[in-house]
């Protein structure tokens, strides 16, 4: 789900970390630390929802700076969904914040769990309230055959119980798939989990999905619901689980069978009530061999099927998807609207996209950066090898660097490298370099890193790739 999501918390540190939480999830993530740049960005977009401190000032617990920053978002024309933090949990005056029009009250340090729910919720109910998707999220786009069929059998299965499992390609758009469905469905109101079965550690399988007692291990130090608790009464989006190895698959298997979870050193079972949704790139022919993923635990999973369609097979969406993305990443960077010129604009919708959706996307970013002609031309998208998109994504570093109000533009070094780039972004580089390599395959690409999936999957949050 795409969503423009802003912090707005005097502690830097408290800012970044819910940042990296919540970026990989919404895409748009932006902070802000001092209340007085809050009328600037509001005049540039106005976010879908803001996380806000109600406790500005070191020292000050009673909450009237945020409550009256809350009065200035609730006073715009479109005003963002609010989800007051403070540091002490102050009943009165969370109460007070929920009365001037907050949707929800969080209190620091957060479960991220919870924060992330309360971000779905809060997005879902003022979807709800505009009638539909949310502006910046406009959900599965694509007019082609395939893509209208794809939405007729989402509209037919949500408002069922049945569990569904969504195929296809990297990048193609499983998840978001699995979000139409949650947000069609009765449980719409609810939650919707998403758990990426393929990096969750084999240690903390258990704990993670069924949640823990205090003290049933060394770092159980309170008791913490699992995703399963999380998500009751609404859908658990189960990602990559072709990637599950055995023996999680078995405890997955059982508590879908019982229809309830111990969580780890409790005596008694508690009831689920959440649908599942899953998903995954393997091909149909390992996942039906017993061998990669267990016949019953497929049996429990998929009742319906849904295969979405590679961007190869349906190209008449391509011009719509670079629009779309085109002008996100315009506004984003601020730069100036263009548009595709005739002949780079034929050669992006014959390309292949192997990364689909996802690389298209990535494509879009790099041209808005780097394109500086009065149209965008092919060149601007990088398409082509890995080292074409390292090359290409250097280069917009360079160009977002020059860009940036404090760059005093990026020098570039006798080597082809930017000169001033930081570590970090030659991590991002190679990161997004690997992962165009084996055309978004997170297994390969945390393989020839040399880190494991989990490792990889922090880094591209952290990297907002
Ligand atoms: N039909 C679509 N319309 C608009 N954006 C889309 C569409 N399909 C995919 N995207 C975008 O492409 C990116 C990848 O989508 P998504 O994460 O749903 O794919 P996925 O199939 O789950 O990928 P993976 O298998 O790698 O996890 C996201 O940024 C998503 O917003």
């Amino acid at each position: 789900m795409t969503a423009y999501v802003l912090i707005l918390d005097d502690d830097a540190d408290v800012a970044t970390a819910a940042q990296l939480l919540l970026r990989r999830r919404y895409g748009q993530v932006a902070t802000l630390c001092d209340p007085a740049g809050l009328p600037a960005l509001l005049a540039q977009r106005v976010p879908d929802v803001v996380l806000l401190d109600l406790n500005f000032t070191p020292g000050c617990i009673d909450g009237a700076e945020g409550l009256a920053l809350l009065d200035k978002l609730r006073a715009q024309t479109r005003p963002p969904a609010v989800i007051a933090m403070a540091a002490y949990a102050d009943v009165p005056l969370a109460v007070e914040a929920l009365k001037r029009g907050a949707g929800d009250f969080i209190t620091k340090p957060w479960d991220n769990a919870r924060l992330v729910a309360a971000v779905d919720q809060a997005l879902a109910r003022r979807a709800a309230l505009q009638g539909g998707a949310s502006a910046a999220s406009p959900e599965l786009m694509g007019e082609s055959a395939a893509m209208r069929e794809l939405k007729a059998l989402i509209a037919g299965v949500a408002p069922t119980e049945a569990n569904v499992m969504v195929l296809g390609e990297n990048g193609v758009g499983k998840e978001l798939v699995a979000r139409a469905i949650h947000a069609q469905s009765r449980r719409a109101a609810g939650t919707l989990l998403a758990v990426d079965m393929g990096a969750l550690p084999e240690s903390t399988f258990e704990s993670e999905l069924f949640g823990h007692r205090k003290g049933s291990f060394t770092d159980a130090r309170s008791d913490r619901a699992g995703r399963f608790q999380a998500a009751r009464g609404g859908s658990l989006f189960l990602d990559e689980i072709g990637n599950m190895p055995l023996a999680a698959q078995a405890k997955l298997l059982t508590a879908l069978e019982r229809r309830e979870v111990t969580p780890l050193g409790a005596d008694k079972p508690e009831a689920i009530d959440v649908r599942i949704v899953s998903a995954t790139n393997l091909e149909e022919a390992r996942l039906f061999d017993p061998a990669v993923f267990r016949p019953d635990l497929l049996f429990r999973l998929n009742t319906i099927v849904i295969r979405v369609p590679p961007l190869r097979e349906r190209r008449e969406d391509i011009p719509l998807l670079l629009s779309h993305y085109l002008r996100l990443y315009e506004l984003q960077y601020q730069r100036p609207a263009r548009n595709v010129s005739a002949a780079a604009l034929e050669a992006l919708v014959r390309h292949d996209w192997p990364g689909n959706v996802r690389a298209l996307r990535h494509a879009c970013e790099r041209a808005a950066i780097l394109g500086q002609g009065a149209e965008y031309a092919l060149a601007d998208f990088a398409l082509g090898s890995a080292a074409g998109a390292a090359t290409g994504a250097f280069a917009a570093a360079a160009a977002a660097a020059a860009a940036a109000p404090l760059g005093a533009g990026a020098a570039v070094a006798g080597g082809g490298l930017p000169s001033d780039m930081t570590l970090d972004a030659l991590e991002r580089e190679a990161i997004a370099a690997t992962l165009a390599q084996f055309n978004g395959n997170i297994s390969h690409a945390a393989k020839t890193l040399g880190i494991s999936r989990a490792a990889l999957y922090r880094k591209l949050g952290k990297h907002g790739i």
